[in-house]
Order: C-alpha cells, then structure tokens, then sequence
C-alpha cells in the first residue's frame, strides 16, 4: 500500500519502496526471509507516526534502516531531499546525528559504571564538540531539564542502577537530544516501563515535538497507544504496510483485517463499538 505523503516536500525524513531481505540468496531465494517489502513512509516536520504491528512484522527492521544501521536491499532513505545512500563520510555522520534512535529497554542502554553527567557530557563532546568546559556543563543541565529530570544535580550524579526505569529512559532521550535530532526513532520505548511509568514518557516526547519540532516516528506492538500517541498510524504486518491513515480513522474505522484484530486483542474503552 502507497502512503499518502501528508507533509510534501518539507517532510525531513522519506522511505521509499524500502526493503530488507535477510538469508542465503536474497531475492528469490526460499530460504530469504523478507523483513521488510515495499514500505513507503514520509514522516513531516513535527509529526508522529506511529509504526504498529505484531512482533517479526518487520517494525525494528525499519528502525534499523532509517537510522543507517544497515544498507536497504532496495529502495531509498531521503532526508531532506537528500539520498542517504550517497552519503559518505562527514555527510552520512551527520545524517546518523539528525535521526537518533531511542531503544526499547532503558536498563541496556546505559552503560552502568557512568553517570548521568557522564552520558550526557559525553554525547554533547561526540554531537557537538564546539561546546567545552563550562558551556558543556550548562548544556548538560539543559538537557537534562528538557527530559524533566529535575532537580538537576540529583540527577547529574546518580548511576543507572539508582534511577527508575522511566528515569533511565529520559536520560536515554536526553542523550538523543545531545545531537540536535531533527527526527527520533523511538522503537517501543515504553514497553518495558511501569504502567504508571508509560504516559509519562509518551507526554514527554509529544512535548519535545511541540516545543521543538522534532518529528517522532513511534514503534509499537500496542495500537491503543499508537492511538493516543500519534497523528498518523501506519500498520505494518509480514514486512508491509497493510494499512495507513489518521490515527482516529485508522482505529475507529479500520479497513484491513490485521488492524481489527490488532485493536480487538488491545481492548481501548474509548473506542465506539460499532
Ligand atoms: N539480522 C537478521 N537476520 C535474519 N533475519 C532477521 C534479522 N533481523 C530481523 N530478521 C527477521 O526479519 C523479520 C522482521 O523482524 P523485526 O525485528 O524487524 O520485526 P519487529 O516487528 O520489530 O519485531 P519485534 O517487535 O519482535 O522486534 C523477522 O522474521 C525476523 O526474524
């Protein structure tokens, strides 16, 4: 299925006809498996787009190859109007820096023998080396009040082991801030939270879309959320998007059988029984 490009030309980040195959063979082959087959997906300038679907539907794969991790089988990644497939070099770093990806389990991500301070000076020296000393420092307790971990030098000196899950992701966040992203990948990042834990984090990514147009590519098995969370929701099952549209139309009106049953085994008491 053909996704209508809601945000034209000035969308940062644009997949066409996107595929992965992985195995012997490639193409053609019996034994290659096709994560991903044809997906077109436009994401614009502060947006979020949830990816949904059911585990092995290929939604990682996607992830994987929008942030630059790996080479598509065929078709192309566009940011900006520029192929990131040409990009070498200087180029393609910076590409890797303006979409950053946030991962699914928070206790993984963060190396636990350093400080939040560590992480996140870090990540400023690596994205943005022209802040040093003192300006690093302040940059850091931005970051850190950007993802409302605050009071701020609490937060600066804690190890992964003394902060909670949800904290731990807002630390992860922050570090993807570090390099200025105009487009975060957040592949399941709320799935192994508390469910108390969940919302908290989904309000604070809406709010850094809100307040500084970062466009937000939402990965979920959960199309409740999907529901809650994004403008648009694109419905992936076996490698392909099997159906797209406006979050409420999508869910309340949903036009391919994957996506019903999606929304039936994810009961939402909001939606209408029709
Ligand atoms: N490196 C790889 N080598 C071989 N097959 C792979 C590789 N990565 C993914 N696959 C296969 O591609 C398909 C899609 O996997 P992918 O991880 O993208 O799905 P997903 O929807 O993200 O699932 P999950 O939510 O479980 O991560 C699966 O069949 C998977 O086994």
């Amino acid at each position: 299925m053909t996704e209508s490009p809601a945000a034209g030309p000035a969308a940062p980040l644009r997949a066409e006809a996107l595929t992965r195959v992985y195995g012997s063979g490639a193409l053609g082959s019996r034994h290659a498996v096709h994560a991903v087959a044809g997906v077109d997906l436009t994401l614009g300038a502060g947006e979020i787009v949830a990816l949904v679907g059911e585990s092995g539907s290929g939604k990682s794969t996607v992830a994987r190859l929008l942030a630059g991790l790996e080479r598509p089988t065929s078709g192309r990644v566009l940011l900006h109007g520029a192929e990131v497939g040409t990009l070498r070099g200087r180029a393609f770093r910076r590409y890797t820096r303006q979409v950053q990806l946030i991962f699914q389990d928070p206790f993984a991500s963060l190396n636990p023998v350093h400080t939040v301070r560590y992480v996140l000076r870090r990540s400023l020296a690596i994205h943005r080396p022209q802040l040093r000393g003192a300006a690093r420092d302040d940059a850091v307790r931005g970051l850190l009040e950007r993802v409302r971990l605050t009071p701020v030098d609490r937060f600066l000196r804690a190890f992964p082991h003394e902060l909670s899950g949800g904290q731990r992701q807002r630390v992860a966040i922050a570090r993807a801030l570090g390099a200025e992203p105009a487009v975060l990948l957040a592949d399941e990042p709320v799935s192994m939270l508390d469910v108390s834990l969940r919302l908290g984090v989904l309000d604070l990514l809406r709010d850094l879309r809100d307040t500084m147009g970062i466009a937000i590519l939402y990965i979920t098995h959960d199309i409740a959320s999907a529901r809650y969370f994004a403008d648009r929701i694109l419905v992936m099952y076996q490698g392909q998007v099997v159906e797209s549209g406006d979050s409420e139309s999508v869910t309340q009106r949903p036009e391919h059988p994957y996506t019903r049953l999606l929304i039936d085994s994810a009961p939402d008491p909001e939606r209408v029984v029709r």
